[in-house]
């Protein structure tokens, strides 16, 4: 469970074995930069939902080693020095980290968190910030795919006995909830996200009576005016939705109201249809329609254009294991290195240009028309430098540079702002509910090309001039390098 102690050993063991080696080098304390992103969006979609920051920031106000940290430590082969473990006890993390917020709409190759601090915290943390961030991002982006589709449908979480493990159903929880969604089945994620919960039933409560009739009556009974009756145990148009308008029936003659049934299995789309006919023609004309099972955005945009009759959407499976993509593959890089107090710029080259890191401390600006009020492109320039709004900007494709557009009359958001420094909280986060609120203004800033579910436009994130050469001269410098290496 997601307790703050003992999160220390979170990490992949060469974390520590390069913290160690740095030590033995008298290089740990030297300060570096790291950027985390990620390089594809997820399910295709033209956006990612930055989520995470809040699990992010409790895990590094709170990262100590614990005795039992150290007894496990010093019981591994590598014998590592007692004065470095020593080391670990006093352990805190005393770096700076500047991040989106979270909801931010967020896009390849950007950086969504830098973290500047001793070479030996920021190995340390790369390990669990890439597994907070990258699953809450993940899940979010989902849900925010769902909410897309579902319009102004109720949508529900469901997925927790799905999900992988208790982490994934908590905070996939409130990553969905973030980017959209309305509620949770899960009460522990409503206790500590504040989260709304509800719920209906299971088959197990029909199952369980005598007659279908029987176990509808008696959860009325419980709760009589918000009970969702599951109508597809045993037959849902012959027996089910009917003995859920008899109690229906039953419940307004007593002065209350059959909040809903739920349909579970079969032809949603067609059941919906009916059901909501049979609703109507018996007076349950407030009676709600739920449906689950199985379903994903796809299903969802299908069964809607099908003209299903349903109200709200239990999603399970599909969002909390983000089925069709069980990763973001976030990464996170080295860009900068503290050498005689100046930073400097580092590299890493791929054969692949997209996986060639673009170095140096960076900031991002979204750049946004105030004549459309709409996002034109974000900026990733050299940190610290500000931009000015005053002056045309060129942006320009960063591979195909001959794409290139002016801006002219814009405002730039600087969206990686200060969340620590030295290790100190600088304010105190959004709530959920305020960053849900944020989420949904964010969208509206981008034009629908890029929101569709289905073949989106490719945002622009370019690079400014001056980090461009950057990158072009480490690229060129190193080849340079090899070949003199190589003699030629
Ligand atoms: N009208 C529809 N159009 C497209 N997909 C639908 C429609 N109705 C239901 N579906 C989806 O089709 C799939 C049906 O799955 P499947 O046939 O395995 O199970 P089921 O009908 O739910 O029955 P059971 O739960 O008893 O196995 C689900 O993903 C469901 O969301
Ligand atoms: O379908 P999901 O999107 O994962 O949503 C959650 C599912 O969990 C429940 O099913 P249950 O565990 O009773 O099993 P079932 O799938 O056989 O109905 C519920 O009835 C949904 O069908
Ligand atoms: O409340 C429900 O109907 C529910 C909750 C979790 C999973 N399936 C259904």
């Amino acid at each position: 469970m997601q307790t703050n102690q003992g999160w220390a050993l979170h990490t992949d063991k060469y974390q520590i074995t390069m913290m160690y080696a740095h030590w033995k080098n008298g290089s740990h304390l030297k300060r570096k930069a790291f950027d985390l992103y990620f390089r594809k969006l997820p399910f295709g979609n033209g956006f990612a939902v930055f989520a995470g920051l809040e699990r992010a920031i409790q895990y590094l106000e709170n990262l100590r080693f614990t005795e039992e940290d150290i007894r496990y430590l010093a019981d591994q082969p590598e014998h590592y020095d007692p004065s470095f473990l020593d080391l670990l006890r006093e352990f805190r993390f005393t770096g700076d980290v500047y991040s989106m917020q979270e909801g931010t709409l967020a896009f390849p190759n950007e950086p969504l968190l830098r973290l500047e601090g001793t070479v030996m915290e920021l190995q340390l943390v790369e390990t669990a910030l890439l597994n907070f961030i990258g699953y809450q991002t993940l899940i979010a982006t989902k849900a925010a795919r769902m909410r897309t589709v579902a319009e102004n449908d109720l949508l529900l979480e469901f997925g927790s006995r799905r999900a992988q493990e208790t982490d994934a159903a908590l905070w996939g929880a409130r990553a969905a909830y973030l980017a959209g969604f309305d509620g949770t089945s899960n009460l522990k994620a409503g206790e500590q996200f504040g989260i709304p919960t509800s719920g209906t039933h299971s088959h197990a409560w029909v199952q369980d009576f005598e007659s279908e009739l029987d176990a509808f009556r008696a959860f009325a009974k419980a709760f009589p005016d918000n009970a969702i009756l599951l109508v597809d145990t045993y037959d849902t148009l012959k027996s089910g939705v009917p003995h859920a308008i008899q109690v229906g029936l039953e419940l307004k003659k007593q002065g209350h109201n059959l909040a809903g049934i739920r349909l579970d299995s079969g032809d949603l789309a067609f059941l919906s249809k009916k059901a909501r006919k049979m609703l109507d023609e018996a007076g349950l004309t407030d009676t709600k329609i739920v449906a689950s099972s199985d379903l994903d955005e796809d299903t969802l945009l299908n069964l809607k254009s099908q003209g299903a009759r349903v109200d709200s959407w239990g999603v399970g499976t599909r969002l909390i294991t983000a089925y069709d993509q069980p990763s973001l593959g976030a990464v996170y890089k080295l860009v900068a290195r503290d050498v005689d107090g100046q930073w400097q710029p580092t590299i890493k080259i791929s054969s692949n240009p997209e996986k060639v890191t673009t170095p140096g401390v960076k900031t991002v600006h979204r750049i946004i028309d105030r004549d459309t009020g709409k996002a034109r492109g974000d900026l990733i320039t050299p940190a610290h430098k500000g931009l000015d709004e005053k002056r045309p900007l060129t942006l320009f494709h960063p591979v195909h540079t001959y794409r290139k557009k002016k801006v002219h009359h814009f405002r730039a958001v600087e969206l990686l702002t200060p969340v620590i420094q030295k290790g100190q909280r600088q304010k105190d986060l959004p709530t959920l509910e305020e960053a849900r609120r944020y989420h949904q203004q964010q969208r509206s800033l981008f034009w629908e090309e890029y929101l569709r579910l289905l073949n989106p436009e490719e945002y622009p994130v370019d690079l400014s001039k001056d980090l461009w050469e950057t990158k072009q001269e480490l690229i060129q410098n190193i080849y340079r390098q090899i070949r003199e290496e190589n003699g030629k």
